[in-house]
């Protein structure tokens, strides 16, 4: 834990920054003037209530909502503006809440789809170099079965995604987001509706992927997952980042136990 810790401290490169990000709808500020950083090769926690603002943050950073004001800055490219398609580009990857793969194809084709730049996708390069093609599927072949033997579900590779148990989607997922090598990747809460099983299985394979060196951020309501596995946890509540810190520090700060048992959860 301590080479992990000195890795990502607080001289670590930021890979994400969010600076007095501002989100509106209507006249309630879901998101009210939150600045934070993730910091390179880290597992960071965010954490609050129901309705604290957490779904509308991620929303932010990936891309599918606008801020109203504030700046959005991936790998030290201001990217407020950009939708969530060019940011996957730079390097950043999203799960949600609930996964939804596509149920009739199997999941190595699940995985296989997530591939970025397939020259497949291009009708005139298809006609023109089908052996470039060819190449492509080879290697996303590859890639997607070397994916699935990471979460642990190699056995099920040729099964439909139908077949999948909550949990099991869950791992599915983190396999297709590897898919495009993100550097950053965001995780709506990943213990929902998993059982106590494959939650172990999740939180082996999260720590797995960030010893090769890719960032987590993750939305978590399940505090023992939180403090087993963030480095670093943010807490929101009502729209604001009441604070910041290791889970042990959020865990004893009387703020954080009052918006949990003052809030609307
Ligand atoms: N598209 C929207 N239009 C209007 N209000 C919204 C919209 N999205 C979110 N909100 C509101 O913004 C506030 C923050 O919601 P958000 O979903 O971000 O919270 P959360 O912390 O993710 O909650 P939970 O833990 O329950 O998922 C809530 O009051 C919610 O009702």
């Amino acid at each position: 834990m301590s080479t992990t810790t000195e890795r990502h401290g607080e001289e670590a490169r930021p890979v994400l920054t969010a600076r007095n990000v501002v989100r509106r709808f209507g006249g309630l500020m879901a998101v009210n003037d939150v600045s934070f950083d993730v910091r390179q090769g880290e597992i960071l926690g965010l954490i609050g209530p129901n309705g604290a603002g957490k779904t509308t943050m991620f929303d932010l950073l990936a891309g599918s909502v606008a801020p109203s004001s504030g700046e959005i800055i991936l790998n030290g490219v201001a990217v407020a503006g950009e939708g969530a398609y060019r940011r996957i580009g730079r390097g950043l990857g999203r799960t949600f809440q609930i996964p939804r793969p596509f149920p009739n194809l199997t999941l190595l084709d699940n995985v296989m789809l997530a591939a970025q730049g397939q020259a497949g996708e291009r009708l005139l390069s298809n006609f023109l170099r089908p052996w470039k093609v060819a190449e492509q599927e080879r290697v996303a072949h590859a890639k997607a079965m070397e994916l699935l033997d990471l979460v642990h579900l190699t056995r099920l590779a040729h099964e439909p995604a139908r077949v999948l148990s909550g949990g099991q989607r869950k791992l599915l997922e983190l396999a297709r987001v590897m898919m495009a090598d993100p550097a950053l990747i965001l995780l709506d809460e990943p213990a929902a509706g998993v059982n106590a099983t494959l939650l172990e299985t999740i939180i082996d394979r999260i720590r797995d992927i960030n010893q090769r060196g890719v960032t987590f951020l993750l939305i978590e309501h399940n505090i023992d997952m939180v403090t087993r596995l963030c480095h670093r946890v943010l807490v929101m509540a009502s729209g604001q980042l009441l604070c910041e810190g290791t889970p042990e520090e959020v865990a004893r700060d009387p703020r954080v136990i009052e918006a949990y048992l003052g809030g609307a959860a």
